[in-house]
This record gives structure tokens, C-alpha cells and sequence, in this order.
């Protein structure tokens, strides 16, 4: 059933385990996440970038974010699972209001790169505007490096848990992500993987509200290692170990952002099956090799952070 990702998180908050929020551009990354979630039983969140509507809509916004709310309620509303659409990284006022009128269950107000005051004074009016359409909202505090579509930034900035207590009783915000270290895309931390858990477990003692873990790929290598053999070039690619993010997990992260993921699997599927089957052109066999290991990573994701189970 189609729900309002707020449920979702909140009980995730209460159990201790984190449910991960897939990205998608397209129809086929939807149906390979929906399989895996549906057999493995557990809640899923979906979630698409500014850039995703605006592909999905050739162009026009409001028929992209139609187009993913009708996509995943055709779904949604036949199955037994809790579905959630999020607008991820929503930076500008034109997209964020597009999804609250398609439908979206919650929309982010990504004003991190703005100052405190000002991230906190958009934040607050996204949050009247939406819990008047009952969509909840997230918000983003501290700064991610890398770059990926849109969203990039410069340096790290992380969170100030002071900080984040104030602006989260200002806003009324449903659900924050604090910057602890992690950044978007394949290419992450210039050594080893390195999160504050210490800033992490402040902000959620001074909060209580369930938190979002952005750039939480973890860039598998058996999948870079697949891609590269069929002809990718990720060299360098580094992600956030499984086993760090399990951590995150017991200090409070509740939503753990997948893109980058899914790409590297969908891309290694796809290049081997075009690499072994010279004959064939029906994109219904080459995307779905695609499909097939997104399914699969999906899945593993799902275990190990503990919302396997918990539909
Ligand atoms: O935090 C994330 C996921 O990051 P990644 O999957 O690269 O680690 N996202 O918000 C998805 C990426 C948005 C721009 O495409
Ligand atoms: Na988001
Ligand atoms: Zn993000």
C-alpha cells in the first residue's frame, strides 16, 4: 500500500533499523526494486532526483512527477508491502511543489548549502506548505562533498548537533540528514572511509527524529569489478563499507540513500549481456540483465540493514 514515508521512518526510528531509499530515472530501476522489496518482505522507499522528473517528463516537470506518482501507486496499490515516493535533493520551489500536487508521500528541502538562518527559514515554509497537503518533509544539515547530477558541493561540512536540535524544533521538519562525512557518487573519501559516528549519536539524542544517510552507497566491488571486465572505466571507485553503515544504523540512521549502487549494477548487467549477446536488440532482455542485479543488490540492502521482514 501507498503510504506517507514519515510511517515508515518513524518505525524504523522506534525498532532500530534503517529502510534504504532507491533512486530511480525509470521504469525498469522501479520494477527490479519492487521485486526484491516484495520478496524480501520489507518497506520500501523510492525516491527520485529533481533530474529524474525532469528526464521521466521530457522536459516538463509536472508531467515527470505524475508520471513516477502514477508508476509506483499502479504498484503500490496491489501489494502488501508500505510504498513510499520521496522527492530526494528538492533545491528548487517549482519541483518540490510539482511533487507535493502529483502526490509524492514526502519531498526534501535541500537548502544545505544555504546558511543556517536561511536553510532554516525555507525549510519552515516547505514545511507549512507540505504537512498542509499531509506530505512530510526532510531537510539536510552540514554539506556532502562529490558531485552527482546536480548536487554537488565543495568540502565536507558536518552537522552541528547544537544546531541540528534548534532547527528541527524551529522547522518541524519530519525527518533530517545530517552530514557526517559521507559525499554523493562513486568516488568517495579521499583514504578510508571516515564517518563521525560521536556527531552522529549528539544529533540524534538532541533530535529524536528519524535521520537520513546521504551518499551511503557502498560501491561493491564485485560489481566494479563485473562493469570493468566488460568494458567500464570506475577506476578509483570507493564507497561506505557495509559494516560502517551497520553502524549508522545502531546510532540512529533511519533512511539510507542508494543511487550510485544501483547504477554500477545495472551498467555491469547490461555491458555483459551486450558483450555476450552481439545478436540480440530487444531492450526487454539487454535492460533486463540490468534489472536483474539491481534486483540483487537491492536485496542484499535490504538484509543487512535490518528492514528485511519488517513490511
Ligand atoms: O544520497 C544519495 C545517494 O548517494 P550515492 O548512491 O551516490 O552514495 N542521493 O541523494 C541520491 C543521489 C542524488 C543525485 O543523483
Ligand atoms: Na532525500
Ligand atoms: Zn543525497
Amino acid at each position: 500500500m501507498y503510504v506517507n514515508t514519515k510511517d515508515i521512518l518513524e518505525k524504523a526510528s522506534k525498532e532500530y533499523y534503517a529502510v534504504p531509499a532507491f533512486n530511480i530515472n525509470n521504469m525498469e530501476f522501479f520494477h527490479a526494486i519492487l521485486e526484491g522489496a516484495i520478496e524480501k518482505r520489507a518497506p520500501l522507499i523510492i525516491e527520485t532526483s529533481e533530474g529524474a522528473i525532469k528526464y521521466a517528463g521530457n522536459g516538463d516537470i509536472h508531467k515527470g512527477a505524475k508520471y513516477f506518482v502514477e508508476l509506483v501507486r499502479l504498484f503500490a496499490d496491489s501489494v502488501d508491502i508500505p510504498i513510499a515516493l520521496h522527492l530526494d535533493h528538492g533545491k528548487h520551489f517549482e519541483y518540490i511543489i510539482a511533487a507535493i500536487k502529483a502526490g509524492y508521500s514526502s519531498v526534501m528541502i535541500d537548502a544545505s548549502e544555504e546558511p543556517f538562518e536561511e536553510n532554516m527559514k525555507k525549510t519552515k515554509e516547505i514545511v507549512k506548505i507540505a504537512h498542509a497537503a499531509g506530505v512530510s518533509v526532510e531537510a539536510e544539515l552540514g554539506q556532502l562533498a562529490g558531485i552527482e547530477d546536480n548536487v554537488s558541493a565543495a568540502e565536507n561540512v558536518l552537522v552541528d548537533p547544537e544546531q541540528a536540535k534548534i532547527f528541527v524544533e524551529e522547522t518541524g521538519v519530519d525527518f533530517l540528514a545530517p552530514a557526517i562525512g559521507t559525499s554523493h557518487g562513486a568516488f568517495k573519501f579521499k583514504g578510508e572511509a571516515k564517518l563521525d559516528f560521536e556527531r552522529l549519536q549528539k544529533v540524534k539524542k538532541l533530535t529524536g527524529i528519524p535521520l537520513v544517510l546521504h551518499g551511503a552507497s557502498s560501491v561493491l566491488p564485485e560489481y566494479v569489478k563485473l562493469a570493468e571486465e566488460y568494458g567500464a572505466d570506475l577506476g578509483g571507485a570507493k564507497g561506505v563499507p557495509e559494516e560502517e553503515l551497520k553502524k549508522c544504523v545502531q546510532f540512529g540512521i533511519n533512511k539510507v540513500n542508494t543511487d550510485t549502487d544501483l547504477r554500477i549494477a545495472f551498467i555491469a548487467g547490461m555491458r555483459k549481456f551486450l558483450k555476450e549477446n552481439p545478436k540480440e536488440f530487444d531492450p526487454r532482455h539487454y535492460l533486463g540483465a540490468g534489472k536483474k542485479l539491481v534486483k540483487e543488490v537491492v536485496m542484499n540492502r535490504l538484509e543487512f540493514l535490518g528492514c528485511a521482514g519488517k513490511a
